[in-house]
């Protein structure tokens, strides 16, 4: 095992105070990310900012502070980026920020900190994560390219019709009648749901053309389980 290989997460951000240190390019960056993974609260702490940022400012998700970075700046954070153009006060961010048992992040040093922002593909639910352990941030970034032509809009659908059917599938009163071991057969359908091409684009047809109740829906997640079970389970038939 690599000593410095790292461990891939994915973090729940909504409610969680994040502070941003630094105001340029990479910060702006950083704080786009934050926001697009749910952050509600962030303090932008910079000396300068650049005008998006402070167009942002402007907003209740995030807060400027304009002037240099005191320890105190961290203390209520959940996790901290450090991105000033400064890398010996990034070192000291993310050091004080490791002691206080925060996530910590340095854009300038990624040998330093608790972890490392990936290139992000996000399709709906789906979200992809590339990391180069810092060895070439310019390959992660065009490796999303490529997954970005790899992984379309319509997986954002699929996902969409691949939890309903899921949801669907293991609540408790949803029993499969040919069968002794339920759990085992729910489990072989979602894994034939997923590779399935043609279900997920019926359901999510009939979620855009839905203009009554969710009955259609629930028909729909239905009608998917039961054409599964015949393809695949002894009996053929599932049933609550
Ligand atoms: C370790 C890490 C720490 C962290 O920031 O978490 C880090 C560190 C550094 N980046 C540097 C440079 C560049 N970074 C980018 C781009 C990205 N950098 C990102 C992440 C990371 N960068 C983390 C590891 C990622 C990994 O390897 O997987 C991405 C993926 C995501 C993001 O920024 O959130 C985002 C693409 C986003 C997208 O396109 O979607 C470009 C390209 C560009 O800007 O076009 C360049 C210039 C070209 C080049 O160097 O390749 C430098 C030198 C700075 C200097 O020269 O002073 C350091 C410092 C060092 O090397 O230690
Ligand atoms: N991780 C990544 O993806 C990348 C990281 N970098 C690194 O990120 C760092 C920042 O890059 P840019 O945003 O382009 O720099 P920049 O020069 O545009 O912005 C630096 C920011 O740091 C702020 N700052 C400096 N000292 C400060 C202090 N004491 N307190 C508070 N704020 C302070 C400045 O006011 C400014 O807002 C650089 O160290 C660079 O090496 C650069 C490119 C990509």
């Amino acid at each position: 095992m690599q000593e410095d290989a790292l461990y891939p997460i994915m973090l729940r951000l909504a409610g969680r105070r994040c502070a941003v240190i630094g105001g340029g390019k990479v910060a702006e960056r950083k704080v786009a990310a934050l926001m697009e993974a749910g952050a509600d609260r962030i303090d932008v702490i910079a000396e300068q900012v650049t005008d998006t940022l402070a167009e942002l400012g402007h907003s209740s998700l995030v807060r400027i502070a304009q002037r240099p970075y005191e320890p105190a700046d961290i203390q209520q954070a959940w996790l901290v980026i450090a991105a000033t153009s400064d890398p010996v006060l990034n070192a000291r961010i993310v050091s004080e920020a490791d002691a206080l048992g925060i996530w910590a992040n340095s854009a300038s040093e990624g040998g330093e900190g608790s972890f490392v922002t990936p290139a992000v593909v996000r399709r709906g639910d789906l979200v992809i994560g590339v990391t180069t352990s810092g060895a070439s941030p310019s390959l992660a970034a065009r490796l999303k390219l490529e997954l970005e032509q790899q992984y379309g809009d319509e997986y954002g659908a699929r996902l969409q019709s691949l939890r309903l059917v899921r949801d669907r599938l293991l609540s408790s009163d949803y029993v499969i009648r040919s069968e002794t071991d339920q759990l085992a057969a729910k489990q072989h359908l979602l894994r034939a749901a997923a590779a399935d091409e043609t279900g997920w684009q019926e359901l999510a047809r009939v979620r855009e053309d839905l203009t009554s109740t969710d009955i259609d829906i629930a028909k729909a997640t239905d009608g998917w389980i039961d054409q599964l079970s015949k393809q695949l389970l002894l009996g053929g038939e599932a049933c609550v």
